[in-house]
């Protein structure tokens, strides 16, 4: 059933709201009025909110904490109404920063993320009185269904706050930031302050799977990076990388998983809302095996200029993220600094049009019926066997061995961002199978090594002649010739000896904006 628009189309459309009629007419069902003054109607991608100056309601003593664990009430949006559009107050909330609506016996209650020029979004509260009850439990409950689509609600957490990382001020970032937005989306949150390196690792290896849903890592890289290796030590590793999703909040010198999963540039709150939204998604993970010992990577490997900078210009990290990889990068390409390896890969697409088109598939799939594949594992197996032994083993014969005499640079990664600005691999994808491998040789003109760095921020790296670019399923490689030197796994240094990489399709889990895809542009 349609009735006649109740709304005033050029105000919405003055708000960049889209419309939402159906075929000129509104929804009723998507339509709720709770008295003469008030009505809410829901479009595809926002909640539209039209009110006369009478309906408004902005008693602050009345705004209520949520949530459980909530230590700070929601903040009540008296100003909620100050758009005046011909007559009414119509105002726009895109459904993504709906974080909860419920009644009371008098009351709608409506829990958003509110735009905030400063912090990005804060947690605030609409507070409506509910004069003509109707069937607004029912809205609620439909306004609820197309806020979340098939995110989780209510999500279980466990929270991992580093007080150590970045700046230290995790916990404040925390407190301030994120957890008004997780109260007022009702998440059950366990909260534990890490008190030395590695604790990490042991919580997730301990970690009562059937409880939570999600791991929250307050933190740069390295604690992620715990996580999955804790849930990795486990006999049930493949079982709890499947059940519990890793996301992070940005609170450390690195923080490139979120970059990837809430393309925001470091904005916690945003991040916050993107953990509330997210959507649980397959993500590989690689094994790495070197010396004895066997562990998990998630994010990169780098040898050459890229671990160099990123590890030995740990004392320039008051310069910050981008400047840091600017400085270290440009020093080292001036140097010409060669770190000659050999590398042997099992090449999946060595191809850049065949890249694209890859990407382009599973691009056009995530707007239709993403799939996700994840390996076979035994049912109550640790983590899964590997299908090329280890580093200690013999090359398998079909993988491509390459002596690179004047290596200048090997980076390889599994996913797009690997700082903020820094899109290294645009053409990674959450569960391909497949990590990006670029090698950049160290005979390239000192021009063209300096045209890198603005090719890697303007998007342009992925094109570049010299810029040779793999989708690979495993790999080895083996320093020559240098007694020392740097080789960083997701940021973190490790022995500089010879290692192999091997990817398990969809073992690990994170959550990503539309189920399917990095949030990043993509190869051009
Ligand atoms: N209370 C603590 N004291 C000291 N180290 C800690 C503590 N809690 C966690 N850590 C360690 O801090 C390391 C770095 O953490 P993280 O990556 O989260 O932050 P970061 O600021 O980005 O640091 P880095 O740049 O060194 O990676 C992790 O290896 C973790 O084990």
């Amino acid at each position: 059933m349609a009735s006649q628009d109740p709304s005033d189309a050029s105000s919405l459309a003055a708000l960049g709201v889209e419309n939402p009629t159906v075929d000129g007419h509104f929804d009723i069902e998507s339509t709720l009025y709770i008295s003469d003054s008030t009505s809410f109607t829901l479009s595809p991608k926002s909640l539209i909110i039209r009110a006369t100056d009478g309906a408004k309601k902005s008693d602050k003593k009345s705004a209520k904490p949520v949530g459980q664990s909530s230590r700070r009430s929601v903040t009540l949006d008296a100003a909620a109404y100050s758009e005046p559009m011909g007559g009414t107050n119509t105002r726009a909330i895109a459904l993504h920063n709906i974080l909860w609506a419920e009644t009371t016996e008098s009351e709608l209650l409506i829990h958003y993320a509110k735009q905030s020029p400063k912090i990005g979004v804060e947690a605030a509260t609409l507070k409506f009185d509910l004069e003509d009850r109707g069937h607004t439990d029912t809205w609620v409950e439909r306004l609820l269904e197309r806020a979340y689509g098939k995110a989780q609600r209510k999500k279980r957490v466990k929270v991992l706050i580093n007080p150590k990382s970045g700046k230290g001020a995790a916990e404040k970032i925390y407190n301030r930031y994120v957890l008004p937005m997780f109260d007022a989306a009702r998440l059950d949150l366990d909260v534990t302050v890490t008190k030395t390196r590695g604790e990490a690792i042991e919580i997730a290896e301990s970690l009562d799977i059937e409880a939570y849903d999600i791991i929250v890592c307050c933190s740069g890289d390295g604690t992620p990076h715990e996580v999955f290796n804790g849930l990795g030590k486990r006999k049930d590793a493949s079982n709890a990388l499947t059940k519990i999703a890793i996301a992070q909040i940005p609170c450390g010198s690195g923080n490139a998983m979120h970059c990837n999963l809430s393309g925001s540039i470091g904005s916690p709150s945003i991040a916050a809302v993107s953990i509330i939204k997210g959507i649980r998604t397959p993500f590989d993970l690689i094994s790495i095996t070197q010396g004895e010992t066997r562990y998990l990577s998630f994010l990169s490997q780098a040898l050459g200029i890229v671990a160099e900078f990123d590890l030995a210009t740990e004392h320039l990290r008051w310069m910050g993220g981008t400047a840091r990889f600017t400085y270290g990068f440009l020093v080292r390409a001036i140097q010409k600094k060669i770190y000659p390896c050999e590398v042997a890969v099992k090449v999946v697409i060595d191809n850049k049009d065949d890249i694209k088109e890859h990407y382009r598939k599973q691009a056009s799939k995530s707007l239709t019926s993403p799939e996700f594949v994840r390996d076979e594992v035994g049912s109550e197996s640790g983590l899964p066997a590997l299908k090329y032994g280890t580093v200690k083993d013999a090359v398998p014969e079909d993988w491509e061995v390459e002596s690179m005499d004047k290596m200048s640079s090997f980076y390889c990664g599994n996913m797009s961002w690997m700082a903020t600005d820094v899109n290294y691999f645009p053409a990674a994808l959450p569960n391909d199978g497949c990590m990006d491998m670029v090698a950049i040789g160290g005979d390239i003109s000192r021009v063209s090594a300096l045209g890198l760095l603005p090719a890697v921020e303007n998007g342009k790296f992925f094109g570049l002649p010299h810029v040779s670019y793999r989708k690979v399923s495993a790999y080895r490689i083996t320093p020559k010739n240098q007694a020392d030197g740097y080789i960083s796994m997701d940021g973190e240094r490790v022995p500089f000896e010879p290692f192999q990489a091997e990817v398990h399709r969809g073992l690990g889990t994170v959550l990503t904006k539309d189920g399917c895809l990095y949030d990043a542009p993509g190869p051009q």
